[in-house]
């Protein structure tokens, strides 16, 4: 992204965001809420164009792009697509049905290598024993591995996260931050951008960080580099205390 802003009607989403995503880097976007983060998601995914600069995506410039065929090359997460999935959908169905970029099975009979790769996926994020059940019988931390599951059937160069942890329990998000930390360490995985307001749900592994607020670019850069408590609090506009452990980060208020 160089230059980018983006403006509807008399409210300016982002501005001035100037961001390089390298492959291979495995990126969070943090900020409080209203900060731009999903702007920049959606910038990302192809799904909203810049009023003001120019993204490029995997090599291609929005706006003279075919966005439906670039969107084949990306894995979205987000709630939104959650909500549209219909509730008697079989998870595996869920999952498979994102090789023909439609919600629902239309098709009677998929692939054994479509289902094979479902299944694989579905057992790498820890919901293998679900596959025959419906989607809507599943708790939010299942729905959400299932929507990850699916974001990754395509193999796609690029894996977006929205707040994939928004919702989740205690123990709902350890199990996604450890399923995500995975995911980082394999080789094979694409390059991704998550989003998310805490920093207790950044999974080890993941490389930079764009921290956000008010729809602009607080810093950015290396984790190591980027995640301090001065950052935090000038995003978030309060004292905040920053620790670490185990690769994990934890922020708190300063008393
Ligand atoms: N179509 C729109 N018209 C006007 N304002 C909008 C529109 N879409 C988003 N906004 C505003 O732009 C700002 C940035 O929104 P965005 O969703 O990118 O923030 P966010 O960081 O993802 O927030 P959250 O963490 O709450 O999801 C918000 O203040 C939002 O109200």
């Amino acid at each position: 992204m160089a230059g980018v802003g983006v403006r509807r009607g008399e409210t300016q989403l982002v501005a001035g965001v100037d961001w390089r995503v390298e492959v291979d880097e495995r990126w969070v976007v943090l900020g409080p809420n209203g900060a731009g983060k999903t702007t920049l998601l959606r910038l990302a995914g192809a799904e909203m164009h810049p009023t003001t600069g120019t993204v490029d995506v995997l090599g291609e410039r929005l706006g003279k792009v075919d966005v439906f065929e670039l969107r084949t090359r990306l894995g979205f997460c987000t709630a939104a697509l959650g909500n549209r999935i219909p509730v008697d959908e079989k998870v595996l169905d869920v999952v498979v049905s994102a090789g023909y970029a439609v919600l629902g099975r239309w098709r009677e009979q998929y692939d054994q290598l479509d289902t094979g790769r479902a299944e694989d996926l579905l057992k790498a994020l820890g919901i293998g024993h679900l596959a025959e059940r419906t989607f809507g019988t599943l708790s939010e931390g299942e729905r959400k591995r299932t929507l990850i599951s699916r974001a990754l059937m395509t193999d796609p160069e690029l894996l977006l996260l929205d707040e994939p942890a928004a919702g989740l329990d205690l123990g709902g998000r350890e199990d996604l931050v450890a399923r995500l930390t995975d995911l980082a360490a394999d080789a094979d995985a694409p390059t991704s951008i998550l989003v998310t307001h805490h920093v207790e749900e950044i999974p080890p592994g993941y490389t930079h960080l764009m921290l956000m607020a008010q729809g602009g670019v607080v810093a950015q850069g290396l984790i190591d580099d980027v995640l301090t408590s001065d950052n935090l609090s000038s995003a978030f506009g309060q004292q905040l205390a920053l620790t670490r452990a185990d690769d994990r980060f934890f922020a708190r208020r300063r008393a």
